[in-house]
Formats: C-alpha cells, structure tokens, sequence
C-alpha cells in the first residue's frame, strides 16, 4: 500500500495484516509514515498504490464514515474528545454511533465510574486517553486503529492503558494496530509487528522475535530491511496477502478481518 499528499508519497513500501484477536504493532522513527497509513486505512487520506482489504473486500472507495459502520475505529493521536462534553456524554455520543451500550466502557476502565460528570477538557493526559480509548471500545470495534497512545504520558500510566487493549482484542476478537513510539510497551502486548522507515517497510513478522532479538529492530530503524527482504505475516488471512502485480512493494495490501473471521466474531 501507498499513500501520501498531494503528489508525494510518503508511504511507498507497506503490507500489513491484521487477524481477529490480533495486535500489530507497527513501529518506526519520527515521519516514517505511521500516522499517514492509519489515515489510509480510515479514508482520510488516499490509497496511491495497492489496496487496503476489510473482510475480504477493498475498502479504499468506502467513506470513513461507512469504515466506522462496519467496525473500523480510529483513535487518533489528538484523542478527539469534546472538551466541553463530561466523560458520559462524550461516551454516550460515540455509543450511538453504532447503537451499542456504554457499559464496556466502565467494565474495561473502572476509574472513569467516577469521573462521569466530569467535563472531558479538565482531566489529566492519562484519564483524557482513557476517555479516548472507552470512546472506542463502545463503538464495538473489529478492527481499531490506536495512534500514539503514549503521546504525553509517562510510561506508568501507558503500563496500565495497554493490558486494557490486549485484553479488550482477546475478549471481543478484535484486530488492532497498535501506532507507538515506546517500542518496548509495544512489544510487550503485540504479537507481530511492522516496522517502517521513511515509508519503507523494513521489518515485518512475531513480536517475540524482536522481545529476544532487539538487535533486528535497532537495524529496521536504521533502515536495514531483513536479509532476504520482510517476513511473511504468520497465516495471513484473505487472500493475497503477497499478492503480486507491477511492483510487488506498492501493490501489497492491508489486509484486515476476512469475512470468516467477521462471522466468527460477531
Ligand atoms: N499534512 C501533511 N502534508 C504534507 N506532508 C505531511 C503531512 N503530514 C505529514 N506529512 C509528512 O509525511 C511523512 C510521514 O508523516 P507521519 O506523521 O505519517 O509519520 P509518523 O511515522 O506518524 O511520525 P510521528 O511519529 O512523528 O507522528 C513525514 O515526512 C511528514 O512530514
């Protein structure tokens, strides 16, 4: 997949899957791209080369707002709350968005029991990212796109946010992309992991291997791609993961959630 602005393309290399129950990390220094593939991903901006793929089907001609309908949920790096709206209401809205139940926000977060009817713009960095997050899981995501969790807080506070996701992906079968500058909180939920620089991809494969192998993460942020080029995604799902065509790097897709997986988990 390819995306950028205007004429230039700032992600030229990238090919990611994302299975139900999954955490993908994807990792990379300042401007590598992270943030502009998200924004591909949710149709913000547009897919240049490639495809990106949701239960079996291109989605690059979907609006974002039809992207959320069908379970693709983005939090991005500014959090998107209304300041002006307490931590209910700002819930409550994004409840609505896909008629679901406020509850699993204050199952997954406890804390925010009592901060309810406090106004979203007065909170702490932490209890504002909370919000972010809960905002997201009551819109029932498949597939959730995070940028940036960690923007602002001390690791501390990201130490508990984080289990949060990987419990909320086990529990509800959710595929995420996990965007983080703290690598090692990263590793230590995904489970594999994509590493871009510059826009190119140059690592792809289990996150276990870089927890026991940081020297390999430390080279694709240097922009040394893996000898003999990235790995293959464990059991890539959909088809075509790899797929070739004029320029294998630019032609390889997102793929999310196939359609097996969608039935599965909901
Ligand atoms: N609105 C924009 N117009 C033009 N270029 C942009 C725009 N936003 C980002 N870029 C450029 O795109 C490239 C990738 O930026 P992006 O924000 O996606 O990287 P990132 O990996 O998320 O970095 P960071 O961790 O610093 O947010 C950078 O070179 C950046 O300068």
């Amino acid at each position: 997949m390819a995306t950028g602005y205007g004429d230039a393309r700032v992600v030229r290399d990238l090919s990611l899957t994302v299975r139900a129950g999954e955490v993908v990390g994807l990792l990379g220094p300042n401007g590598a791209g992270k943030t502009s593939t998200l924004l591909a991903m949710t149709g913000l901006l547009p897919v240049m080369a490639g495809d990106v793929n949701l239960y079996g089907e291109s989605v690059v001609k979907r609006s974002t707002h039809k992207l959320v309908r069908l379970g693709l949920v983005h939090v991005p790096e500014q959090r998107g709350l209304f300041p002006k709206l307490t931590v209910a209401e700002n819930l409550a809205l994004r409840s609505r968005v896909r008629k679901q139940s406020v509850d699993p926000a204050y199952d997954y977060f406890p804390a925010l029991a009592p901060l309810a009817k406090r106004l979203a713009g007065v909170l702490s960095g932490g209890e504002q990212q909370m919000v972010a997050l809960a905002g997201a899981l009551v819109m029932k995501p498949k597939v959730l796109l995070v940028d940036e969790l960690s923007l602002g807080l001390a690791p501390i506070i990201v130490e508990k946010l984080l289990p949060v996701l990987r419990r909320y992906a086990d529990e509800e079968r959710c595929g995420v992309v996990l965007v983080e500058q703290h690598v090692r909180l990263a590793l230590g939920i995904a489970d594999s992991v994509v590493v871009l620089n510059h826009g190119e991809q140059t690592h792809a494969g289990p996150a276990a291997v870089l927890r026991e192998h940081p020297e390999l993460l430390e080279a694709s942020y240097l922009g040394a791609s893996d000898p003999g080029g990235p790995a293959e995604p464990t059991e890539p799902v959909g088809a075509g993961a790899r797929a070739g065509g004029p320029s294998r790097a630019t032609a390889a897709p997102i793929v999310l959630p196939s359609q097996s997986e969608k039935e599965h988990s909901s």
